[in-house]
């Protein structure tokens, strides 16, 4: 078995002008590369408080604690009744000088934490957690790397989405909602990671041109929402155009995936929408169509994510698991058209014998 630890490093990390430390890319990395499968360094449950943070904290190992601590931080601020319940919470095991630092303690793990942290399984249901190389990598709206928490083999990972050049610094998104728009983008990044982004996207000469397509997307976004809920009155989205009828935003749908594309939004946010075409095109009778396009979010998962995706079974959420239903159905579809012919051929027979009968006894 070749030993991992043998093969050329695929990055590196180097500290930048602008961004502190990240990760850049040390030979050619071809799109669908696993770039990294690691291990958390710590993992705090959902919700958890922030008076509780510093149990965690203590639980940490000395080696933890100090790959934690070198980790970059914004300086969140914090309302003064938080800190004094912070206080009233530490007061029952340290006094004087050892609660004053044991409260600076919590309150600047709590800010590490809140930098470098990534959700963990859909919507942060398994909780928050720091790794190693993830917690190094800096943020563009046009990202080449897609990671994820792969609940399959229990870790995180990073993949290249598209390919990338030795040299190139290996970047994510920290924004879910890929499609605001430059305002709403800058806003976010600035509250919550404290800086400014000057990524490819946000200085694209073609800048006019993104921020139409992230706006067509929103509008697209709006209009299918209104027509998926079958709510036609939501006052929020009053005035916005929306699909007639299932063909109409089908090719909505298909409208989307052609400007994620162009937009080089090549993960959840394609895969998701591949999935929609997919089953609008089942449901309006289309079943190649369908598996062509279930066949498409397939290729966008396998190269976000890898192939360990048993995870993702339940509700059909991974697209392979898609696609055996889709496979189940064209089944029964070839089973009850056997049926049908074999009715069809038994009542051509007997309509066959019937007219000879008839013919047999005009002859008469
Ligand atoms: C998860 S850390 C990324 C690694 C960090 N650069 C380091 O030195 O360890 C997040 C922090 O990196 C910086 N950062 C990330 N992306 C950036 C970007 N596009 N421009 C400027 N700073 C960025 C910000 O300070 C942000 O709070």
């Amino acid at each position: 078995m070749e030993d991992p630890a043998a093969a050329p490093a695929l990055f590196e990390l180097r500290i930048t002008a602008d961004k502190g430390a990240g990760l850049f890319a040390l030979q050619d990395i071809p799109r669908g590369t696993r770039i990294t499968a690691e291990d958390p360094i710590l993992v705090l449950p959902p919700d958890t408080a922030l008076t509780d943070y510093h149990l965690h904290f203590e639980r940490m190992t000395p080696d933890q604690h100090n790959r934690f601590s070198e980790l970059a931080s914004v300086d969140y601020t914090i309302k003064p009744t938080l800190m004094q319940s912070i206080r009233q919470r530490l007061q029952a095991k340290y006094s004087g000088s050892a609660l004053d630092s044991a409260v600076a303690d919590c309150v600047k793990m709590y800010r590490i934490f809140k930098t470098n942290s990534v959700d963990m399984g859909m919507s942060g249901s398994l909780g928050a957690g720091i790794f190693p190389l993830y917690s190094r990598m800096n943020h563009s709206c046009r990202r080449n790397v897609h990671n994820t928490y792969n609940e399959t083999i229990g870790k995180e990972t990073i993949h290249a989405i598209r390919d990338i050049k030795a040299g190139e610094e290996l970047v994510t998104s920290y924004i879910h909602s890929s499609v605001l728009t430059y305002e709403d983008r800058q806003e976010t990044l600035h509250k919550r990671w404290g800086f400014e982004c000057r990524c490819e996207a946000c200085e694209d000469p073609k800048f006019e041109e993104s921020e139409q397509r992230r706006q067509r997307l929103q509008r697209l976004g709006k209009g299918i929402a209104v027509y998926e809920r079958n709510d036609r009155f939501l006052t929020h989205f009053a005035g916005q155009p929306v699909p007639r009828d299932d063909a109409d935003v089908l090719s909505w749908w298909e409208e989307c995936v052609r400007l994620f594309k162009e937009e080089g939004m090549v993960g959840y946010n394609l895969s998701a929408a591949y999935r929609r075409c997919s089953q609008y095109a089942l449901k309006l009778g289309h079943g190649a169509k369908a598996l062509a396009y279930a066949r498409k979010e397939l290729e966008i998962e396998r190269v976000c994510m890898g192939d360990e995706t048993d995870h993702l079974k339940e509700g059909m959420e991974g697209a392979k698991f898609w696609i055996e239903h889709l496979g189940k159905l064209s089944e029964q579809d070839a089973v009850i058209d056997r049926m049908n012919q074999k009715r069809e051929g038994k009542e051509d027979k007997k309509a066959a014998k019937k007219a000879a009968k008839k013919a047999a006894k005009s002859k008469q």
